[in-house]
């Protein structure tokens, strides 16, 4: 057999797609290079794209079954093992490698491949040249932004300017216990370098600090000019909600000696856009308008939800950003990350885990600095024996304003976020009113208790459009329920779950779903359509327009709280989403949230079910979590992390 013919088996056997074997095939004949080891690296590099690593890293090949076969006869899979010990495996095909015309090994000083190969090598790992490329400009931005700027090293010098920042930080941070505010710690660095990452869990405060931050901002440069993003129109719009709010309780407590800044408040800017919209779309061009030679017009840029960037896009909008600007990255590093290739936010974050816990890692320099700013002190366990400029640029918020301490959803996220089995175990048995648990049984009562809270989900806005209420109205009503799932196909799926959801609504008469338009019928963007302003991911309904007959139209809310309303007929690529996956609900809050797992997970089904599926499905929750599943399940997945691979975080730590 040859190893065409053995791709072509792992193919019939599931292990490869048949994009991953006219990857390989197609691509070494375009270098003409059929070397069978070539060949095989190439289609475990593309598989490893389609799972959304950024790069295959050589110690991640089994030497013995490199394909994962299931079976095969002995011949077969002495032809397709690679003969080498395991131990020795990755050093060998780096030399091979090395060897090679089609691949480019990087040195200190050669930064481009003059001949531009279509393979890059560095640190034992296999790239694409795109991705390469993408995982440098990243990282190159992100070291240059981390240099302790001139900002700081001005505070330090001047006394004057250091106490006026440490009373305004005191004056609106008000802290009277003894243990450091870590929110006035995360605005002492945002105040002080280019670069800030503000991570931390659903209402931790994020938002809440960011404004702040830009009041005194603002109040230090009034000039300063400031854009706001997200990577989802969704995501943009609740950014843009939360600032708002931020902004009206601030109003209330600006009194007394923080009266002046009063005045500074409507500068904050409100609207968030996405970052397609920042950087420019040009329809029919894969390029944005603006690059590093025609950078973006601002001087602090806010990025929301930055755990759902994927690392292409976040390559572009760094490249975009001048090099003078100010960069503040807010989100959840234990999110699910991006649903195209990487994991920035978790890369730029990983130096602060050890083991099971994060700890901050600052230089001696800065936490003194910060312990002055924010008159605490910061002890041995914030500091870093090796210290790294990003290491001084991040801050991770842990108390969650939003969830009580004693709330189940909270205690859940926590308990699921550590692959804590005994607590999760305690927590789904002493049943918290904010949680419910519905355990699959071979009679189906737990799918029909299911339809039940779907019914009860559902139900107010399906009565709002009986009661000719406002599109806003109705669009607000439906986002108070969803049902998430962990994947999209079978019973258990996405697909199933919607079918089973609209026959249950159907057969009550509060659906008519007739036709494949009908009045109620939600409806999910798959796809990005410049022309009609709408993106994948957003989420509309279909309604009867009182102003044109009763026709039915698509309603959707835009992110500065506009209605665009389009045809059916003109939507873009759409699924129904009365049930969405996990990865779709990131950036969205629902007031109930169902989560459907499959009974009994088995194959490639079992590497989706892990603990950031779990904690992002639980975190999207304000009220009330309800999970349909196997509690075997549910606590395997728990255990189960997932890491994209990628050379990120080793550039940025190392
Ligand atoms: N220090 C604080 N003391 C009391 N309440 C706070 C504090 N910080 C934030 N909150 C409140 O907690 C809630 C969540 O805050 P915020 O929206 O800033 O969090 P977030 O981290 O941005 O949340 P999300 O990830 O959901 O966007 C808000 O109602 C806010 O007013």
């Amino acid at each position: 057999m040859s190893l065409p013919d053995i791709l072509k088996l792992a193919e019939q056997q599931g292990s490869l797609t048949a994009l991953d074997r006219h990857f390989a095939l197609q691509l070494s004949a375009l270098v003409a290079d059929s070397s069978p080891l070539l060949l095989l690296l190439l289609a475990l590099l593309s598989k490893h794209l389609s799972a959304q690593h950024s790069c295959l890293p050589l110690a991640h090949i089994d030497a013995g079954n490199p394909l994962d076969l299931r079976s095969a006869d002995a011949d077969t899979m002495v032809m397709c093992r690679i003969d080498c010990p395991q131990a020795a495996l990755a050093e060998n095909i780096s030399a091979f490698l090395h060897d090679s015309a089609v691949v480019w090994v990087p040195t200190a000083d050669a930064a481009i491949d003059p001949d531009n190969r279509p393979l890059v090598l560095q640190n034992e790992r296999l790239y694409l040249r795109r991705y390469w490329h993408y995982e440098k400009t990243v990282a190159t931005k992100i070291n240059l932004l981390s240099v302790d700027s001139t900002i700081a090293s001005q505070l330090d010098s001047s006394v004057q300017m250091l106490k006026q920042t440490a009373e305004l930080l005191t004056q609106l941070f008000p802290h009277d216990g003894a243990d450091t505010d870590w929110q006035k710690v995360a605005a002492a660095i945002a105040l002080t370098r280019q670069l800030a990452v503000i991570t931390g869990g659903p209402g931790t405060g994020k938002t809440t600090t960011v404004t702040k931050v830009l009041l005194l901002l603002l109040h230090l440069q009034p000039t300063l000019k400031i854009r706001m993003v997200a990577p989802t129109g969704k995501a943009a719009a609740r950014l843009s909600e939360s600032v708002k709010n931020s902004k009206l309780q601030l109003q209330r407590t600006l009194t007394g000696e923080l009266a002046a800044l009063q005045h500074v408040l409507p500068q904050i800017p409100e609207t968030a856009a996405t970052i397609h919209r920042l950087l420019g779309v040009r329809p029919g061009e894969s390029r944005f308008r603006h690059h590093h030679d025609n950078p973006l017009l601002l001087d602090l840029l806010i990025v929301d939800e930055a755990s759902m960037v994927d690392l292409p896009l976040m390559a572009k909008l760094l490249d975009a950003l001048p090099d003078n600007a100010r960069l503040i990255l807010l989100g959840d590093q234990d999110q699910l990350a991006s649903v195209e290739a990487g994991a920035v936010l978790a890369d730029i974050c990983q130096g602060l885990k050890q083991g099971e816990h994060w700890e901050m890692q600052y230089s001696q320099r800065q936490a003194n600095r910060l312990s002055e700013l924010c008159s605490t002190l910061l002890d041995a366990s914030d500091t870093s024996t090796k210290p790294t400029n990003l290491g001084d640029s991040l801050c991770m918020l842990r108390h969650s304003h939003r969830f009580k301490g004693d709330a189940g959803i909270g205690l859940l996220a926590a308990a699921v976020n550590q692959g804590n089995i005994d607590a999760i175990q305690q927590i789904w048995h002493k049943s918290y009113q904010e949680l419910q648990w519905l355990e699959h049984t071979d009679d189906g009562s737990g799918m029909k208790a299911l339809m039940l809270q779907c019914q009860q989900g559902y139900q107010s806005y399906l009565e709002l459009i009986q009661q000719h209420a406002t599109p806003q109205q109705i669009l607000a009503a439906f986002h108070q329920f969803r049902v998430l799932c962990a994947m999209r196909a079978g019973e258990f799926g996405v697909d199933g779950i919607n079918i089973a959801i609209i026959r249950n609504l159907a057969a009550k008469g509060w659906l008519k779903p007739t036709a494949e338009f009908y009045a109620g019928r939600p409806v999910i963007i798959r796809s990005n359509d410049y022309n009609l302003g709408l993106f994948n991911g957003d989420i509309g309904l279909i309604l009867p327009d009182p102003a044109q007959n009763n026709r039915l139209m698509t309603w959707f809310e835009r992110a500065d709280g506009s209605m665009l309303k389009v045809l059916p007929a003109r939507l873009p690529g759409h699924d129904t989403c009365f049930a969405m996956t996990v990865h779709k609900s990131q950036g969205s809050e629902f007031n109930t949230v169902a989560l459907v797992l499959p009974p009994k997970p088995h194959g490639p089904q079992q590497q989706l079910l892990c603990r950031e599926l779990l904690y992002t499905a639980i975190t999207r929750a304000r009220n009330q979590f309800v999970c349909l599943g196997s509690l075997r399940g549910f606590l395997a997945a728990s255990s189960r992390l997932t890491r994209r691979a990628s050379g990120l975080a080793q550039r940025l730590w190392h």
